[in-house]
């Protein structure tokens, strides 16, 4: 036998010394391949709503509620149902509430324990014990095990069932181990979670969000453009920087990077406030300000300003800088007529909304004043030291990449740019030419260089192509033909404003693209499918988000309160367990007290894109494919052991 297997087989044998253990773990493995396939959730576009992510992650999109209806059918009332819901989603909150009002505790306890438990078993019945057994929490992982395995040599297992919740009662641990039970519930229900990017901007919570990432037991992330762009900002990268702070004002978010990430924005206040001090800087109002004194709104204008036109300049350096990214079109500020307030765009002339510059120097439009250039010094400082921020953005560089292959499906955030024809389109990246999943691994190693890369260069390089990644044409998370963001602000003429996307979002009903797209990340055949956010799914008029017959799903249903007016909905999640793909089309969410208080939920309208003929198992899974491998080699070491070839170890 060769060196390198005998080696193999001996560290092998070390794990499983002998015959009985190599065959027990075989007869373990089997078993999970034949368990039920665990469940997946996918979420996207969540632009920073965390009230309602968070309801969802606690709802299971709906798994939970559905759970419930399983276990108990008929034989409760839909009003208990939805409070058993609320409980197990807010059980805390919703104790505090029940306290007041229910007479007889005691008995709330029982009943209360006892539904739960119930649910419980349910949830974990498609799991191996080892992988309850490390869900639960330390306390009452005995209990819980005791009270969900059925006791077999016991008697009179309602008398020792009974005797053991009536303890947790006496010992006034009733309120903890309901919490403990809610919460082993909500994590089992959704055991690995995909989120397809766009955790940042527009909404007042990404910080909590990725808080709540990280202590998830188990996610990974495909990076969306406005992630990309604060891993840029995070990387110190001025553009980023100033987009960053930008969409902030826009929203009226400032206190996302004051508060969330202790980022100082004083410097940059005290400059709008004295450069922009008679002006109304209308152009500049606020999306959502709620809460905000007259003052508070009118410092947060002029900030906005500010920083728009420090990204118009700083972005028109970094253009300059990368003639490669041929983006000189891009650069408006030296088309502007500052005397008549007027910019030449294309041949057309087009009236200013504002026309009051200060800091524009016409003949050198892209400089930045002293003043501008040491606000971006400290911002750059700030964001680099940071130190919250770089944890988030360690998370992402972890978890998550520009695309995922996982049980079959491609996952990833905007596109896969295509040539009119349909045709992978080829992009040149630093003198390079690349597409299809060959483009989004270089880009994806820029972003990495961005943060790691030693040589100053290379690393000078990826942080450019951070900001690429947000706004290029040919970037795959972007999509479209130009960022009009000067447009939106400076012009009235819609027209100005349009953003093409690529051809891609015209083949999504096209199998031979889609299928050549698939096969071009490895996924040819039966069974795949691509999954993707970034451009809102408009159902309320009547658009659909499953393409191609189920083949592409299009899941940006508008988390974003910002587009919810378009969409019509409040987000989707799409939920792959072993009996096929679920899409849940969630209604806007109005607050957590709400779900609290009024038990209202995040109504899920289910869809079923796909039903599977035979329930899928683990050996379906990429999971499962790993355990067969396994099992092969355990069998090879059993043979060897009794062939003579290698000896027990005891
Ligand atoms: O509506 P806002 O916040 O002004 O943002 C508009 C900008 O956001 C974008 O839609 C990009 O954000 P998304 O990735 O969420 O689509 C740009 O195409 C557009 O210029
Ligand atoms: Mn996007």
């Amino acid at each position: 036998m060769e060196e390198l297997k005998m080696k193999y087989l001996e560290r092998l044998s070390e794990l499983y010394p002998t015959i009985a253990s190599a065959s027990t773990e075989i007869i373990n493995l089997q078993a999970i391949l034949h368990l039920p396939k665990a469940t997946e959730h996918f979420l996207t576009d969540i632009h920073g709503e965390y009230e309602a992510f968070s309801h969802v992650l606690k709802n299971g999109s709906g798994s939970i509620r559905r759970k419930i209806d399983d276990v108990f059918g008929n034989t409760m009332s839909s009003r208990d149902k939805q409070s058993l819901a609320t409980l197990i989603y807010y059980p805390t909150e919703k104790m505090d509430r029940i306290r007041r009002e229910e007479p007889n505790m005691e008995d709330w306890y029982k009943i209360t324990l006892y539904r739960l438990i119930e649910v419980c078993k349910r949830t974990m019945s498609k799991y191996t014990r080892s992988k309850v057994r490390k869900a639960l929490p330390k306390d009452f992982a005995y209990v819980i095990e005791e009270l969900i395995t059925e006791k077999a040599d016991v008697l009179d297992k309602e008398y020792y069932y009974n005797s053991i919740i009536s303890t947790i009662i006496e010992t006034s641990r009733a309120e903890e181990f309901i919490v403990a039970l809610s919460e082993v519930i909500q994590r089992l229900t959704v055991d690995h979670l995909h989120i397809v990017g766009d955790i940042y901007d527009r909404g007042p919570g990404p910080h909590i969000i990725m808080d709540k990432l990280i202590r998830h037991h188990s996610v990974d992330i495909q990076w969306g453009n406005h992630d990309v762009l604060w891993m840029g900002a995070a990387a110190g990268q001025r553009g980023c920087i100033a987009n960053v702070i930008r969409i902030c004002a826009r929203y009226g978010n400032l206190d996302i990077l004051e508060d969330g990430y202790g980022i100082n924005l004083l410097p940059l206040a005290t400059y709008a406030l004295e450069t922009y001090a008679d002006d109304p800087c209308t152009c500049f109002a606020l999306k959502g300000s709620t809460g905000y004194t007259a003052r508070e709104k009118e410092m947060e204008v002029k900030m906005h300003k500010a920083i728009s036109i420090i990204q118009f300049k700083v972005e028109g350096q970094i253009i300059k800088k990368n003639p490669g990214f041929k983006l000189e079109k891009r650069n408006l500020l030296h088309h502007i007529d500052f005397e008549n307030g007027t910019i030449e765009l294309d041949g057309k002339v087009y009236e200013l909304l504002d026309k009051n510059f200060p800091t524009i120097d016409p003949r050198r439009p892209y400089a930045l004043t002293e003043e501008e250039e040491d606000i971006m010094d400290r911002l750059e400082r700030a964001f680099l030291g940071c130190q919250k921020l770089q944890e988030h953005m360690r998370f992402l560089l972890n978890k998550g990449g520009l695309y995922k292959v996982y049980n079959q499906n491609l996952l990833y955030h905007g596109c896969v740019p295509l040539n009119p024809d349909g045709s992978l389109k080829s992009v040149r990246i630093y003198g390079k030419v690349y597409k299809g999943k060959a483009l989004y691994e270089v880009l994806e190693s820029y972003v990495r260089k961005g943060f790691f890369a030693l040589d100053k260069k290379e690393k000078e390089r990826g942080k450019d192509m951070m900001w690429y990644i947000w706004l290029h044409e040919n970037s795959p998370l972007f999509g479209k033909d130009k960022m009009a963001t000067f447009e939106r602000y400076f012009l009235a003429e819609k027209e100005t404003h349009k953003e093409k996307k690529n051809p891609y979002y015209e083949f999504l009903e096209n199998e031979e693209v889609v299928d050549r797209i698939l096969a071009e990340f490895g996924l040819p055949g039966e069974g795949t499918h691509i999954v993707n956010g970034h451009v809102p799914v408009k159902s309320k008029a009547g658009e659909s988000p499953i393409k191609c017959q189920g083949k592409v799903l299009v899941i940006d249903g508008g988390f974003s309160k910002a587009y919810q007016k378009e969409t019509g909905i409040a987000g989707y999640t799409l939920i792959y367990n072993s009996y096929g793909l679920i899409l849940a089309a969630h209604e806007p969410f109005e607050s957590t007290e709400a779900a609290i208080e009024k038990e209202s939920d995040i109504h899920s309208d289910s869809t079923i894109v796909k039903r599977v003929i035979a329930r899928k198992t683990v050996g379906d899974t990429d999971i499962g494919r790993e355990l067969k491998k396994r099992i092969e080699d355990l069998a090879w070491l059993l043979e060897s052991y009794r062939e003579g070839i290698i000896a027990e170890k005891i």
